[in-house]
């Protein structure tokens, strides 16, 4: 099968033509017949997608993914089903196999069960937009980095509004210091100014699929028209007393941008819930994790004990007392998911074992013989 790369460059494939990935070689190899395509919508009963730019089509999606919640004997996690972003092999109009994932961002679920969520797969770039008026929150900020993280995608910190009076940029990058301690780049611009937003080329190079996450009204739709270069997206005036926007975003699950990358609008992206998977130190608080190691208890909960190192940062100011407030309570929130993950991952090992009780006992009697 004779794919067309270029089409397919423009929706993030990563490569200039033939994957380079062995991994991938093989799939498709498995699949000679078959051609690449990307997933651009998830449906309860199928997927939507796309092998270039333009409107993609519903293709039916392998039969194992298509078992009923709660079917548990053999039945594949939601991990290894396609999500948006993924790349599959399409033979016909239906799903034969899914490619190896390059990336994920994921969710935990809470509920009655544990669930965890792939939101988006294959993403390079997440540009974390903030406006730099009254929505500047470094510690919405700080709450993405830490779920972004792990998932093998860059964040970028995008503070929107800096061309506005009433935004003191230098304060909000000071405030950004725990962030900047991190490999994550925080950029200050004005989302309207085109010239402003070039400074993110570099994460929006050709083949590389890029996220926006933001509150509502921090300026994701008008960074996307002016990368676009055009007025493709609605964007609604901010109500200045409290500094949001309207809920005007036209769903567009794929944009090619004239860069060459390709951004992904998924609904998913509004609402990120901690797996139990993150880790915090890595996830932008070494600094915070570094002092704790300091403090005379072992088990320190920095609260009135002696010798504590976190306190005497906070009284130093040298630590903000409302980062290390943020500091823990995701770290309560990344416990608790933590503690439903392991439940959800014994009850799964018990139904596994009583999937193989019969086969044992064959064996006993065999035994017996
Ligand atoms: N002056 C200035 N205004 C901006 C900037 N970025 C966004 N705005 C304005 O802020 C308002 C909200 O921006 P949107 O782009 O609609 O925000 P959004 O993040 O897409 O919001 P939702 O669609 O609700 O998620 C609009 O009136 C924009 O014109 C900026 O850098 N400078
Ligand atoms: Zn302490």
């Amino acid at each position: 099968m004779i794919s067309d790369f270029a089409a397919l460059r423009i929706i993030g494939w990563p490569w200039a033509g033939e994957p380079e990935d062995p991994a991938w070689r093989d799939a498709m190899g498995a699949h000679p017949q078959a051609r690449p395509a990307r997933v651009v919508e998830q449906h309860r009963s199928g997927y939507m997608v796309a092998e270039g730019p333009g409107e993609g089509f519903t293709v039916e999606s392998l039969p194992e993914w298509q078992r009923p919640a709660g079917y548990r004997k053999g039945s594949s996690s939601a991990e290894q089903r396609a999500a948006v972003g993924d790349w599959v092999l399409l033979e016909g109009e239906r799903i034969v196999a899914l490619l190896p994932r390059r990336s994920a961002i994921k969710r935990g679920a809470a509920g009655e069960h544990y669930k965890q969520q792939v939101i988006a797969a294959n993403i390079d770039t997440v540009l974390v937009v903030c406006g730099l008026d009254g929505d500047f929150n470094p510690r919405r900020i700080e709450r993405y980095l830490l779920l972004v993280h792990g998932g093998g995608a860059q964040p970028v910190v995008v503070l929107t509004k800096a061309d506005k009076d009433d935004s003191d940029v230098q304060a909000a990058v000071a405030a950004l210091v725990g962030v900047a301690g991190q490999a994550v780049p925080v950029f200050a611009v004005n989302a309207k100014d085109r010239d402003s937003v070039a400074a993110l080329q570099p994460w929006l190079q050709a083949g590389m699929t890029a996220v926006l996450v933001g509150s509502s009204g921090a300026g994701k739709s008008t960074l996307t028209n002016t990368l676009l270069g055009a007025e493709k997206m609605k964007t609604a005036d901010v109500r200045e007393s409290d500094a949001r926007g309207r809920h005007t975003t036209t769903h567009r699950a794929l944009i090619p941008l004239p860069s060459g990358a390709c951004l992904i609008d998924t609904p998913g992206m509004r609402e990120l819930k901690p797996t139990g998977e993150e880790d915090l130190a890595e996830g932008g608080f070494a600094d915070i994790e570094a002092l704790a190691e300091q403090c005379r208890f072992r088990d320190c909960r920095h609260e009135r004990e002696p010798g504590c190192a976190v306190r005497a940062a906070i009284q130093g100011e040298t630590l903000d007392s409302q980062r290390f407030a943020n500091y823990l309570k995701l770290r309560d929130e990344v416990a608790g998911a933590a503690d439903r993950l392991a439940t959800r991952l014994a009850q799964k090992g018990d139904a596994k074992v009583q999937g193989k009780a019969p086969g044992k006992r064959t064996d006993d009697r065999r035994g017996r013989h």
